[in-house]
């Protein structure tokens, strides 16, 4: 790879309220991808000089600057950290029906379909490419209970440049027969199978690392959850994710069929999956007692206000809660569930979702401002993801996952910019307007992805 050097305008989040706008800086990224030099208020004439001072980079001296625009800026990548990959090219089908429904009718007949290599290989590159183009640098992944098609998803990312965690699904009950783990022990050794594959993709899990993927409690029985607990503390930096609190409909039925314990912490706690590698997707009915254990055990939660307010049920996760107590939230697209692959759209949905909450309870506290909807998309996320040491904000030693932003050319009929404009104003209309056009380009460890 070739080194990068920018000048001009970087955009991210130092906290959730905060935004800090680096305007003529110089931002430095070496052949292997690291941010390497960061500085503010830099002329751009004097470039070159601090160049020249990079010594240990020799060929940072021959490097092209890019020199960004009034209009133009970089953000950190986006990070979806809840994504049904089978999930693609069933957007925005069933909408409306509650999550069992939606499941039986919709999903497991879609995703029954991997079970083909070929329609996995096609539709995963479809997906993939679609997420990098609008800006996500970090994908978790969920994919089908197919090991070969998970196999194909994960070789995928990592060919082509993004960064992400993929899961087998594991779904050895409350399924159809013609999609439905052959059992929770065939269940555990395609689990184990995919993980071995994964140690020989990419040992030290440079961009691609293996998750573990219960769909939810009431898909998996007690021999599934005690074996994937298993392997979870065997492997103790491996993530885990699935559903958490999302439905009504859902919570009752998990209530049913396990009613030794009286909620879903407990449960998942139990068997080892509720920690600080987890990441709980929806969160959007927990108890006290439950919002206190995802503080005290540090698990992630992966709000996805789309699909939470489209689906059968209305929900609007307590997020203004969750991010005051400093639980760890990020923005997912719930590919799939909703109607959208857009980080974007879930940063709006995430502020109008929490208008929606504010009215309902009353609690005008509630609302959650777009910088912390643009924080739980970037920093929050690589939070949730346990990746904010490599990513999430621009630093020294960070790899470079990033956005280059221009809303300052083409006839664009969204983000309107005007010469009086700020790049706070700049920024904030990008955010509520934009789209995938407007990101220029998309860079994962220093490499650009975006085809
Ligand atoms: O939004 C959702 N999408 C799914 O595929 C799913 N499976 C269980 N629970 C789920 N929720």
């Amino acid at each position: 790879m070739v080194p990068l050097i920018f000048h001009g305008t970087f955009i991210h989040s130092v906290t959730p309220r905060e935004v800090d706008i680096i305007e003529n800086g110089l931002l430095v990224v070496s052949a292997t991808g690291k941010i390497v030099f960061l500085e503010r208020n830099i002329p751009v004439e004097d470039v070159q000089k601090h160049i020249s001072t990079l010594s240990s980079e020799p060929d940072l001296r021959s490097a092209p600057v890019t020199v960004l625009k009034h209009g133009e800026f970089l953000i950190p990548g986006f990070l979806d950290t809840h994504n049904h990959a089978p999930q693609w090219t069933q957007r925005g089908m069933g909408r409306g029906l509650l999550i069992m429904d939606w499941l039986n009718t919709v999903t497991f007949p879609h995703e029954a379909r991997f079970k083909d290599p070929e329609y996995a290989r096609e539709t995963y590159a479809k997906c993939v490419d679609g997420f990098l183009k609008q800006g996500v640098t970090t994908a978790s992944y969920y994919g089908s209970l197919h090991g070969e098609a998970t196999k194909i998803l994960a070789k995928t990312c990592l060919e082509k440049g993004q960064r992400a965690l993929v899961g087998k699904c594991n779904m050895a009950r409350s399924a159809p027969d013609f999609y439905v783990d052959e059992s929770s022990k065939e269940s555990l050794e395609t689990t184990e199978d995919f993980l071995a594959y994964m140690k020989e993709l990419d040992p030290e899990c440079r961009l691609v690392q293996p998750i573990l993927t219960p769909r939810f409690a009431i898909c998996c029985d007690e021999e599934l959850l005690d074996g994937l607990g298993k392997i979870a503390k065997r492997e103790p930096k491996m993530m885990i994710q699935t559903h958490f609190d999302e439905a009504r409909q859902e919570v009752e039925i998990t209530r049913q069929l396990f009613p030794q314990f009286s909620n879903e912490a407990d449960l998942y706690e139990y068997f080892g999956l509720f920690n600080d590698r987890t990441i709980m997707a929806h969160c959007i009915y927990p108890n006290d007692y439950e919002i206190g254990r995802l503080k005290e055990c540090d698990v992630g939660v992966a709000h996805c206000p789309v699909s939470n307010t489209t689906g059968g049920e209305w929900g609007a996760a307590p997020i203004r809660r969750y991010i005051d107590m400093g639980i760890k939230v990020g923005l997912g697209t719930d590919n799939g569930g909703g109607f959208s692959s857009s980080i974007l759209d879930a940063i709006r949905q995430a502020v109008i979702t929490s208008n929606g909450r504010a009215v309902m309870t009353g609690d005008r506290n509630a609302v959650v401002s777009l910088n912390e909807a643009f924080y739980m998309a970037t920093l929050g996320g690589a939070k949730v993801c346990n990746l904010s040491d490599k990513v999430g904000t621009f630093a020294v030693g960070k790899e470079f996952d990033a956005l280059k932003i221009t809303t300052a050319e083409g006839d664009r009929v969204s983000t309107l910019v005007e010469d009086v404009d700020t790049i706070a104003d700049i920024f904030e209309k990008f955010l509520m307007t934009g789209d995938d056009r407007n990101i220029a380009s998309v860079y994962v460890q220093g490499r650009s992805v975006k085809n």
